[in-house]
């Protein structure tokens, strides 16, 4: 939490704007999929898009040429005004709040279509004095322009003292709805040697200890290696910080897009550590998301026979030959719960959810 006393917490930072959340809805958001609102070809894809994908993000920031700001920013309120967006959410990435178009970005989306929007991104937060400044200033302009839902707050940890401040962040403000890893950026501040937007490294690994003949290792063998992950420690501090505080961690952008194989594994490492979504950067990489990110039909399946067997919840029982109790029955219905979300939006998942006996 905050600064702020318990009773002020939920308290609207401006007269006039909507009262905050005390919980942030559990809404599915497997793939926040990027587009740039400046690019008339990608801008042309969008509407036949919804529906396709859990979030459309409109990015302001980097990927986005500077000569070409105004013309996102405009871009996303056409889109916006112009399109149904039905159950997908529409979400956005302002620019850094140390850029000259950061205050003409809020200003401008809350108060042109704010009604439409779902969720702020705000990248390179570093503490939680970034959340209170938007916190403040998106409370002003949603009494300015009426609002009667308040915008949720995503925040990319892409910085080291952001890492270092996590849990500060996600506890900054009522409006908190998740964080993303930006392993880009968080890379260049740590000064890590690396070049590439997320993903592993081949020279990160460990290496198989030398076999011993009579004792003597023999440090000429061949000895297997194998690639660890540059980002476990990181999406695991979030993943805490957010479970903490009841709000969402998401992986975030893999930049080798080719790297079909190489992107589901990040994602699924980041879905089993305990992320919802993750970031599309391509059209192809919507379906990988979606596949990683919805658990499968046989997970379900077992954890539905786990809650069955389980009956009130408490105890040890046998199943397939494997121990299951109160928390392995918890994990369990992590798993139901979020299936039983995603059959409601996805009638495809819902028919091989509901294919597999329990
Ligand atoms: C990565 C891209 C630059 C690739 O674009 P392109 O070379 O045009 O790809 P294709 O030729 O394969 O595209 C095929 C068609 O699909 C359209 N397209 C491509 N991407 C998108 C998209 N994101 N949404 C909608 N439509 C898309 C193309 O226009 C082609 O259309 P057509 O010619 O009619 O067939 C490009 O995909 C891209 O720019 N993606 C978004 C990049 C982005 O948002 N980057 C920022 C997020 S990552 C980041 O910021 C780092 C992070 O903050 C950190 O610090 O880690
Ligand atoms: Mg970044």
């Amino acid at each position: 939490m905050s600064g702020k006393s318990a009773k002020d917490f939920f308290r609207p930072l401006a007269v006039g704007a909507p009262q905050p959340l005390r919980e942030i809805p559990a809404r599915p958001s497997r793939a926040i999929h990027f587009f740039d609102p400046s690019n008339a070809k990608m801008a042309a894809k969008v509407p036949a898009m919804v529906g396709t994908v859990d979030v459309l993000l409109g990015n302001l920031e980097d990927a986005v040429k500077a000569e070409n700001k105004e013309a996102a920013r405009q871009g996303l309120v056409d889109i916006a005004k112009g399109t149904d967006f039905g159950p997908t959410q529409l979400w956005t990435r302002i620019n850094a709040l140390d850029s000259p178009w950061v205050l003409d970005d809020l200003t401008t989306l809350v108060t042109e279509i704010g009604d439409r929007l779902d969720v702020i991104m705000v990248p390179k937060v570093q503490g939680a004095e970034d959340i209170h400044y938007v916190d403040r200033l998106l409370a002003q302009l949603e009494a300015k322009a009426g609002l009667e839902r308040p915008l949720l707050v995503h925040a990319i940890l892409e910085t080291a003292r952001g890492v270092a401040n996590v849990e500060e962040i996600c506890g900054a403000s009522p409006r908190m709805q998740g964080l993303s890893l930006g392993p880009a950026d968080l890379a260049a501040d740590r000064r890590m040697k690396t070049t590439r937007v997320g993903g592993g490294h081949p020279g990160y690994l460990v290496r198989e200890d030398p076999p011993r003949v009579d004792g003597v290792a023999n440090l000429e063998a061949r000895r297997s290696t194998y690639q660890q992950d540059l980002w476990h420690y990181t999406i695991a501090r979030m993943v805490d910080a957010c479970a903490m505080h009841g709000i969402y961690p998401y992986y975030g952008p893999f930049g080798d897009i080719a790297d079909v194989v190489a992107c589901e594994d990040q994602f699924r490492n980041a879905f089993l550590l305990g992320c919802v979504g993750t970031w599309s950067l391509h059209p192809q990489q919507i379906a990988i998301a979606h596949r990683v990110f919805s658990p499968s039909a046989e997970d379900v399946a077992h954890a539905r026979r786990v809650v069955a067997a389980m009956g009130d919840g408490t105890g040890a029982v046998m199943l397939d030959g494997k121990m299951e109790d109160d928390a392995s029955l918890k994990q369990c219905l992590v798993m139901v719960e979020l299936a039983e979300q995603l059959a409601a939006i996805d009638p495809e998942l819902k028919a091989q959810y509901d294919a597999i006996e329990v």
